[in-house]
């Protein structure tokens, strides 16, 4: 479980978070959304261990913690597969071994049949499979994504969403992840928390009980509707230029 208590963040002189309560138990998905510049990535930094709280207690009781950024970061004159492999090999596992679990995670993925592919063959949305694969290879049982699909464009986002779907729902990795699009976070989160203000502050939480194989495209923009008409929620988003919603 993650579990932050009161967290403030002071970086130089600019307070950027204040008196942040937030959880995450095993196996689920929360989604942080809030405006540009209110302390989302910073959240997921601290929930990481990259920085430290100025204020209030971060726990991180999870085994293994892994991120996902929105640009794949890949290794370019790496395959594939040692992509996949890369946090194996960094804990010293044999070349054989650790390129036999990276061709499973492949499959799981999806890309089964690139292993010998270099990151520039291969589309966006395929890097970003491997990014997610790579972050699985070292067995983290909590996956922290700063808005891992921003970069794709709308079918290739959506094929990422399943495959991040498919680790929450099949596997129960838990997940803290930051998006800007509300209905990507209502398509998979089990709790939606808006951040907002400066310094930013927890302004808005809510469950999300619909089961995930019923969150339809009618469904997603309805629930986003009714949460942007909620005011906190709606004035998060106004100052937001690239929201999709608004
Ligand atoms: N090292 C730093 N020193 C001082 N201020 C910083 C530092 N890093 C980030 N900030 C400031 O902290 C604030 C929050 O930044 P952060 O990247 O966490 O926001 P965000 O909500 O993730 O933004 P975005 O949605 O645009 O990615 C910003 O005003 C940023 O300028």
């Amino acid at each position: 479980m993650l579990k932050l208590e009161r967290v403030g963040l002071e970086l130089g002189s600019n307070t950027i978070l204040t008196d942040v309560d937030l959880t995450v138990p095993p196996g689920e998905s929360v989604c942080l959304v809030g405006p540009s510049g209110c302390g989302k990535t910073s959240l997921l930094r601290l929930a990481s261990g990259a920085l430290e709280a100025s204020a209030g207690h971060v726990v991180n009781g999870f085994s293994s913690t892994t991120a996902v950024f929105q640009e794949p970061r890949l290794l370019p004159w790496q395959r594939m597969l040692d992509n996949i492999a890369l946090g194996l090999k960094a804990r010293g596992m044999k070349r054989r071994e650790r390129l036999h679990r990276a061709s499973q995670l492949a499959d799981q993925v999806g890309l089964g049949d690139f292993h010998d592919h270099f990151p520039h063959e291969l589309s966006g949305g395929m890097q970003q499979r491997v990014a997610l694969a790579r972050a699985l290879a070292v067995g983290a049982d909590f996956l922290l994504l700063d808005e891992p699909f921003g970069a794709l464009d709308v079918g290739l986002r959506s094929e990422a969403q399943d495959l991040v779907e498919r680790l929450v729902v099949d596997q129960g990795i838990a997940t803290l992840m930051v998006t800007h699009d509300l209905t990507e976070a209502l398509r998979l989160a089990h709790r939606i928390v808006v951040i907002s203000g400066s310094p930013g502050r927890v302004v808005f939480e809510q469950a999300v009980t619909t089961p995930f194989a019923q969150r339809s495209h009618a469904w997603l923009y309805e629930e986003a509707g009714r949460l942007l008409r909620q005011p906190v929620v709606s004035e998060s988003f106004l100052f937001h230029p690239d929201s999709e919603v608004v």
